[in-house]
């Protein structure tokens, strides 16, 4: 549904995107995951054709997002990372402006988002908090029904309640069969809600991976503190991972050998024993290193 081939835009400075290649497939939510100054919003602006790219292409559903952009406008829900709206609007005579530009007839989907998200529209916009203009935003981008949604950070200012009916949202979209590309520093929400993701670093994208792939990689260590540090030593003498944290303590990792790890560890004296569950952050971090190199 959505291809980026080659695609690169280099600013003046240097910075920028190069060589990005990924596609998205139809009904697939995807994470577009990096540190800032990346190059996401880039990417995501090149999608709505709003850039010149340096050389490269992206399409979506076989049209040029650059040269067709105004054909995809209501096949596209966009969210942007910054909302710039009409600020002496109010929030309903913007969506109004929206829904008039876009020729929807239907307010059906506005109305019932406005009351999901629980957002006052009357007010002006320029008295807005971030997380009412977020919401503002987010109602705009879905109110019209589009087949394929690019969100640029699209939890940023919303509190951990509107977060979670967020990611309903998009759990029942992508049941509707839409394509979702959403950007966001925040792993655990691309975890939730993402098929797949993709790590840009530095302008280049270092890794796509399965979501549920990364699940698997997922390992538990367990940090135990002894009360004789010899008991060290018995622990090493295993397949284990040990990691040793101080004079009696050690961090060990164990894949699946619970048995042997139980048997070793009755012979031990034991103080204490927390589970230390790896996040899917710790995986990227191990998997691709500081450098983006994979080191599996
Ligand atoms: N209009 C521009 N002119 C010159 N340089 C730019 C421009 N827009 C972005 N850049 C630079 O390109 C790089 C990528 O920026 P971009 O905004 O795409 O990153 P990002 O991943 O979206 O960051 P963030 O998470 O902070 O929003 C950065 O080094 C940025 O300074």
């Amino acid at each position: 549904m959505i291809k980026v081939e080659n695609l690169t835009q280099i600013y003046k400075s240097g910075k920028g995107i190069f060589d990005l290649n990924f596609t998205i497939k139809e009904s697939e939510v995807f994470g577009y995951l990096g540190p800032n100054g990346s190059g996401k919003t880039t990417t995501i602006r090149n999608l709505l054709g709003f850039s010149n790219a340096t050389r490269g292409r992206a399409t979506i559903n076989g049209k040029d997002c650059r040269s067709e952009a105004a054909s995809l406008q209501n096949y596209i829900g966009y969210l942007p990372g910054e909302i710039a709206f009409f600020d002496n609007m109010s929030g309903m005579q913007f969506l109004k402006f929206m829904g008039d530009m876009r020729k929807t007839k239907d307010n059906s989907i506005r109305d019932s988002l406005i009351e999901r998200l629980d957002l006052d529209t009357e007010g002006k916009i320029k008295k807005m908090s971030k997380g009412m203009k977020q919401k503002l935003g987010i109602i705009t981008a879905f109110m019209h029904d589009p087949a394929v949604y690019i969100l640029d950070e699209p939890t940023s200012g919303l509190d951990p309640f509107m977060q979670n009916i967020f990611i309903k949202m998009i759990e029942e979209e992508k049941s509707r069969g839409k394509t979702i590309m959403m950007s966001s520093h925040i792993f655990e929400e691309v975890q939730r809600t993402c098929d797949r993701a993709g790590i840009i670093k530095e302008g280049r994208i270092v890794a796509v991976e399965e979501i549920k792939a990364l699940n698997a990689m997922k390992k538990e260590s367990y940090i135990i503190t002894l009360k004789d540090s010899k008991d060290i030593s018995k622990l090493s003498n295993h397949s284990f991972d040990v990691k040793t944290l101080s004079e009696n303590r050690v961090e060990i990792t164990i894949g699946d050998s619970y048995k042997e790890f139980f048997q070793v560890l009755s012979s031990c004296s034991v103080i204490n024993l927390d589970v230390n569950q790896q996040t899917l952050e710790d995986i990227f971090m191990k998997y691709y290193g500081k450098d983006g190199i994979s080191h599996e």
